[in-house]
């Protein structure tokens, strides 16, 4: 039970992060298959475990978010995303269930068969003759129908389980859903599908797009209120020639078309709407008035004839055999459309039966789509190295001899992280399958076990940077160590909760232990590393830390470009090299000099403004001012244990700091590049104390006098470090939700605390929220 439960919860994660990078960021890291996969587990262990199905699971949402800068307005009717499968077996089960819930013999039979079923009812307790004769009778010929019943349906299977009007077939358009609402015939408002209740209104981009009217008119009279429904998608060629103008612009290209119609769609600019080249396609309806169509093809002729484009590869198939030879055929033909599709969506035609079929949460119980598979290939992984990201990740890329698939060749594949490399048990030397997630990102799928030759190595991760040989810091997957950390308090809970019910109490299971399987990423440890520095040093002279006057990105870049800045150390004698500073691009001497001071004046920040400065991981600002005024000097904080940085009390209370700042900081003033760099920062007399005077007069103050109530599971602080925060700030933690409570700190399935405070209004903050409300006035 309790391992359902866990992997339910893991799964949503997972899906949820998938659904924010495909949706969001637009870099899905899987390929769709593997996505509906995850999906389709998750939902056989809901169906397992209904009591554990929740309103916000993926399972019961259509996934979307809303976009920032456009208005969120409400669907006149909801709008359904649509289920899937690969698998022509399992479409044929979505039509034998079209089949048997619309069937007119089937309906006629299992009328008679309740009919029968109830007179059988009534004639509970007689015992006469003649009624023991009907009964038999009634038995007898409820034997009898249910036999017809499974004739009937077999013979549906063998006929393509048809149904009454037919299926229609489409090109599944691998676009953006948008909803387009005409009044008296004009085009009024045009949303996206957002979470399916609530949209975007995307009406002024929508209108630069040519193939959609902005009134409908023909030989039809067009109803008052007509909501068409449809794709919108960036045909091939455009891509090419969008992709080829932003080159040219020196702009990061598209990564496909699909985003393409996505980021065009959120311009604010309709004007870059206009030049994109966008085509949109109906292929269903909204609110109507009127008198209602009989069917989907019936809608698609007057759409036709009020002039929308609606697609001409639109086939009626009278059964699923017809169907599957379409999916069939579209499978070649596809290549040549001109713009992306995925697959084919079913549907059946005839809107009563649709009614009668009608929805679940997500999707039309009377459409289907078949999804083609992802293109793979087969090659052999050579190599593999570590490259450094700009945050100092290291991701492991493999390099393989190069393969042809969908529509390019490919030498190299992510691997993620040493979890996904050990989950897989990807080698060196193996064979492998690749392909293209969402055909971007070359992905290496799995290994061909029968294909491993002896010589396969296993992948060694490095212990150092490659770029700048530092110590590499570990992370492991965030939920399996909550599980590890909480597992004690969840036997306490146990315990108390069987005391309480009088009952033995439960065994839990032991969490394992982290692994390499757990890993979720590596990280350079080394702040002035340079695949990172760029990064680091427009942080350390930014506003919160060193607040250097005149050292903005474009400086920083020049100043690396022109090799006179390779670490923090090297700033403070920047003056030095007036010449070639002022050699520099737009550097005049007013500039210039400018800079000289703002460096000048930033050797006296003070400790904590240095800490924070430096990056080091999970080390932000508030644990910085906790750290520097506790230990005064970067001295006393470099001679203190680990156990020690995490373990003090501040006024008796937890300090905040907690494992793992305290062993982050700890790793990296211990460090030989840690020593190094304080040492030069010393050389150069920044200055490395901090007194009474340095701290902002509202540390301790930024919640004086608030009482805060923390509920929910938090991401960033145990309950006891984020406690330990608020008394920091001057506030007070306390335990239950009242009138007089300032603020909520909700995490992750917060309940009723949650519910009193909105009903009391008390203001609701999440982790980030309550960093920001310290920060600003930190
Ligand atoms: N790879 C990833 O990380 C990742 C993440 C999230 C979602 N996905 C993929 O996206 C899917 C979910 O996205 P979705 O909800 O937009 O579903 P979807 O894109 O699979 O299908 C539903 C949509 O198809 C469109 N459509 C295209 N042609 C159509 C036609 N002829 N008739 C009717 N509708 C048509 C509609 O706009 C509808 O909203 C997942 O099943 C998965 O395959 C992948
Ligand atoms: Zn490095």
């Amino acid at each position: 039970m309790a391992d359902f439960h866990q992997e339910i919860e893991r799964l949503r994660d997972e899906i949820r992060g998938h659904d924010r990078r495909y949706y969001v960021d637009a870099t899905p890291t899987v390929s769709d298959q593997e996505y509906d996969r995850l999906l389709s587990r998750l939902k056989e262990l809901e169906a397992a475990h209904p009591e554990l199905v929740t309103p916000d699971s993926p399972t019961q949402r259509v996934a979307g978010e809303p976009i920032d800068g456009f208005q969120t307005v409400e669907h006149a009717r909801r709008m359904y995303s649509i289920d899937n499968s690969y698998d022509a077996a399992e479409l044929g089960e979505w039509a034998r269930r079209c089949f048997e819930a619309v069937d007119p013999e089937i309906a006629a039979l299992e009328a008679e068969i309740t009919a029968l079923g109830a007179e059988h009812e009534g004639l509970k307790g007689k015992r006469d003759d003649a009624t023991t004769r009907r009964r038999k009778e009634i038995e007898d010929r409820r034997l009898e129908l249910a036999g017809v019943r499974a004739e009937r349906l077999a013979w549906g299977e063998e006929h393509g389980y048809p149904v009454d009007g037919g299926y229609t077939c489409e090109p599944k358009i691998d676009g953006v859903a948008v909803s387009l609402r005409y009044e008296e015939g004009k085009l009024v408002q045009a949303l996206s599908r957002g979470d399916g209740r609530r949209g975007d209104d995307i009406t002024a981009n929508v209108r630069t797009i040519r193939s959609v009217p902005l009134t409908l008119s023909g030989k039809r009279p067009v109803p008052e209120v007509v909501e068409v429904r449809g794709e919108i998608v960036m045909p091939q060629a455009d891509f090419e020639r969008v992709n080829a103008a932003l080159v040219a612009e020196g702009k990061e290209p598209i990564v496909n078309p699909r985003n393409g119609t996505a980021g065009t769609l959120k311009q604010l600019d309709p004007q870059v709407a206009a030049a994109r080249g966008l085509r949109f396609i109906a292929h269903g309806q909204g609110e109507l008035t009127g008198a209602p169509f009989a069917t989907y093809e019936d809608w698609l002729a007057a759409l036709a004839d009020w002039g929308v484009p609606t697609n001409p590869l639109t086939k009626a198939c009278g059964d699923m055999r017809a169907a599957l030879a379409y999916i069939d055929g579209f499978a070649t033909d596809r290549a040549g459309l001109g713009y992306g599709t995925d697959g084919v969506v079913v549907k059946v035609g005839r809107y009563d039966l649709q009614e009668q079929l009608g929805y679940t949460s997500r999707f039309p119980r009377w459409c289907m789509a078949y999804k083609y598979a992802a293109e793979q290939a087969v090659t052999e992984l050579l190599e593999v190295d570590w490259q450094v990201g700009k945050t100092g990740k290291l991701t492991p890329r493999a390099k393989m001899t190069p393969v042809f698939v969908a529509g390019t060749t490919v030498q190299h594949a992510t691997l993620h992280n040493l979890g996904e490399v050990r989950r897989k048990d990807i080698r060196t030397g193996d064979t492998v399958v690749i392909e293209k997630a969402g055909e971007i990102i070359p992905q290496v799928v799995s290994v061909v076990l029968e294909k491993r030759s002896a010589g396969a190595t296993p992948i060694e991760p490095p212990v150092t940077c490659p770029v700048c040989g530092a110590e590499v810091l570990i992370e492991y997957d965030q939920r399996r160590q909550n599980d590890i950390t909480s597992y004690q308090a969840r036997v306490e809970r146990e315990k108390k909760a069987a005391e309480k019910a009088g009952r033995e109490p439960s065994e839990i299971p032991h969490p394992e232990p982290l692994s390499e399987l757990d890993e979720s990423g590596r990280y350079c440890s080394d702040p002035e590393c340079p695949a990172q520095l760029k990064e680091r040093l427009i942080h350390f002279a930014g506003r919160s830390q060193m607040d250097i006057d005149g050292m903005g990105e474009k400086v920083v870049e020049q100043l690396l470009d022109a090799g006179l800045v390779r670490s923090y150390g090297d700033l403070f004698s920047l003056h030095e090299k007036r010449d070639a500073v002022l050699a520099l691009e737009r550097m005049g001497e007013k500039k210039a000099d400018n800079l000289f001071a703002g460096i000048e004046a930033a050797k006296q920040r003070g400790l904590a403004r240095v800490l924070v400065g430096l990056g080091v991981r999970h080390v932000g600002s508030t644990a910085s001012q906790i750290l520097a005024a506790h230990y005064g000097s970067i001295d006393a904080l470099t001679a203190a244990s680990e156990e020690e940085i995490a373990t003090f009390k501040v006024d008796g209370a937890e300090s905040g700091i907690g494992d793992e700042i305290a062993r982050s900081i700890a790793e990296y003033l211990r460090s030989a590049k840690g020593r190094h760099v304080i040492d030069e920062l010393r050389e150069a007399g920044v200055r490395l104390e901090e007194t009474a005077a340095d701290r902002p007069a509202t540390l301790g103050a930024a919640l004086a006098g608030k009482t805060l109530v923390v509920t929910g599971t938090l991401t960033k602080y145990s309950r006891s470090e984020i406690e330990g925060l608020i008394a920091q700030h001057g506030g007070k933690p306390t335990g239950s939700v009242s009138k007089s409570t300032d603020y909520l700190v909700a995490g992750e399935k917060a309940g009723s605390k949650l519910a009193k405070a909105e009903k009391l209004g008390v203001p609701v903050l999440s982790e980030t929220d309550f960093e920001q409300l310290l920060a600003a006035t930190d």
